[in-house]
């Protein structure tokens, strides 16, 4: 009798695993109760529904055939979308342990490969710690309050940039110059100062927030382990890596060195305390369970610039964006700055509770652009019950809060910017009403509430305060366009491009 070739009896064998493993997933698919989805594709499943398209567009354009809780397949990964209030409140509230962890993408393994940060970092007790250190520490009232000097003097040189265009005779370019505004505020509260780094890091930043996405093919298959190489991700992140090493390098031995030179026991000013200072005496000071290497510094750092910058000039490009179309609220916000400002150069944070207007200004630009639409990304890490479905253990949790934030069944003229529509309700953007969360809600909210609307709200108000403005080339409110850009943060595609005229400041009263 003839022996079977090894060759045969190793085929026989992969054929009996790659049938045995199909049938456990047909039976594990056939007990599968997931919610229902658009049709899929075999291999890429819905990933033809989303690739190359605006994602919270496109989603809630599925999601209004497929209902408020779907299922997509996204290559490998099996992913939820939320898109509606109440089932946003079941995973936020009532699920929110169970949906805690964020997924791993490829950038996280490769920027955070030797350190730890809060945004992507997997639930557990080191996250837990860094969360209350920014409770407490970092992003704490008290702090961002420490950092007013910089946004008043930040926003001055703002309203300078404005006033060298007007008697150049150029137009304003208003996205341009919120991003500088909101990277110097984050740049100097974070790092200090003068870092002979912060455009490099700047730069850095703006790739990493762009690969971050998870809508990219590397991290849709993360068992076909070249598709990184081959997409040509791995090496744009390596070499990321590389100059966030040498830009670390530096900071960090600065802001030793700035440390061993304070006198032993001299009081700590707050005022000149930036956040890596701060995280510098905590580690020195305080017996933490889990001590923060330099390394780790670099992913809080870096948390810091990807969560803070793109966010906040994104708030004030989107409500300058509103207010130029709609010339109403434009004026009554204007008269309400106008009157606090009472006849002075320059508008004090001190000066923001009073301008309750300014308030409902921001919180309409925010429902209507929610500068994260999607959220960041959480993964269940328990099986739950969502909706009477369940989801299983490592699905990805979406939830389109810019959808949400336009709901028609929730907010009525859903589409229409009504800051008045706040007025006398006690709907907020603090996580208690799930209509309106873009800051996300529960226990992976945002940690830096405080420090985005702080970055935000002054400089409005100097803005409409100094200046009046006009849209060039006698365009009509109406034609503005609002197209956005394809990524994580919604941001304008155009740039928003503006007539600024100086307003005679006098008092009124
Ligand atoms: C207007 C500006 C901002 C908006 C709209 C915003 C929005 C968000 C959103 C939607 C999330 C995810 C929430 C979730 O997963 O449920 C988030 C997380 C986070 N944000 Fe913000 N953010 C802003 C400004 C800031 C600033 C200025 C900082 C810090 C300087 C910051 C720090 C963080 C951190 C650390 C997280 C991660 C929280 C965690 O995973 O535990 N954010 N932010």
């Amino acid at each position: 009798m003839e022996l079977p070739s090894p060759f045969s009896i190793l085929s026989s064998l992969i054929f009996v695993i790659f049938f045995v493993s199909l049938l456990k997933k047909s039976r594990r698919k056939s007990k599968s109760n997931l919610p229902p989805g658009p049709r899929k594709l075999p291999l890429i499943g819905n990933m033809h529904q989303v690739a190359g398209k605006i994602p919270h567009l496109v989603l809630r354009e599925l999601a209004q055939e497929c209902g408020p809780l779907m299922h997509l397949q996204l290559g490998e990964i099996s992913a939820i979308v939320i898109s509606n209030p109440r089932v946003a409140k079941e995973v936020l509230k009532t699920n929110d342990l169970a949906c805690a962890d964020r997924p791993e993408l490829i950038l996280t393994t490769i920027i955070l490969k030797n350190c730890r940060d809060i945004v992507l970092a997997l639930y557990g007790d080191y996250w837990r710690q860094m969360r209350k250190i920014c409770t407490l520490e970092l992003l704490s009232a008290n702090k961002v309050r420490s950092f007013r000097a910089i946004r008043q003097d930040e926003t001055w040189q703002l309203h300078q940039s404005i006033r060298s265009s007007i008697q150049s005779g150029s137009l304003v370019n208003i996205s341009d110059l919120v991003g500088k505004l909101a990277n110097a505020i984050t740049c100097r509260s974070t790092i200090g100062e003068k870092c002979k780094y912060q455009d490099e890091l700047v730069e850095c930043v703006e790739e990493i927030a762009h690969l971050g996405s998870g809508f990219f093919m590397a991290d849709m298959f993360r068992s076909i382990k070249f598709l990184p190489l081959i997409t040509g991700m791995k090496p744009a992140l390596e070499r990321i890596r590389r100059k966030l090493d040498v830009i670390f390098d530096y900071i960090i031995k600065e802001h030793e060195q700035k440390l061993r030179n304070r006198k032993e026991g001299s009081e700590v000013v707050a005022e000149e305390e930036d956040l890596v200072d701060v995280l510098l005496r905590i580690n020195q000071t305080q017996r933490l369970e889990f001590p923060i290497s330099s390394n780790d510094i670099q992913g809080l750092v870096l948390d810091m610039f990807t969560a803070g910058t793109d966010t906040s000039s994104a708030v004030l490009e989107w409500t300058m964006s509103e207010l130029m179309k709609n010339p109403k609220v434009m004026k009554k916000l204007q008269a309400e700055v106008r009157e606090v400002g009472n006849g002075k150069e320059r508008i004090d944070e001190t000066d923001i509770p009073r301008m309750s207007y300014l308030k409902l200004v921001v919180k309409e630009a925010l429902r209507l652009h929610a500068p994260v639409p999607l959220l960041l990304p959480r993964e269940c890490r328990k099986e739950c019950e969502i909706d009477g479905y369940t989801i299983p253990v490592g699905t990805k949790v979406i939830v389109n809060a810019w959808a949400i934030g336009r709901d028609p069944e929730y907010w009525p003229n859903a589409d229409s910017f009504i800051p008045e529509r706040f007025e006398n309700s006690s709907v907020d953007y603090t996580g208690a009403n799930y209509e309106f969360i873009p800051f996300g809600a529960g226990r992976r909210m945002c940690a830096g509430i405080s420090f985005g609307v702080a970055t935000v709200e002054l400089p409005l108000a100097q803005l409409v305060y100094s200046f009046d403005w006009k849209l060039p080339n006698e365009m009509k409110p109406e034609d503005l366009d609002m197209d956005e850009t394809n990524a994580a943060t919604s941001k304008r595609k155009n740039n928003l491009l503006l007539i600024a005229t100086d307003y005679p400041i006098r008092s009124v009263n």
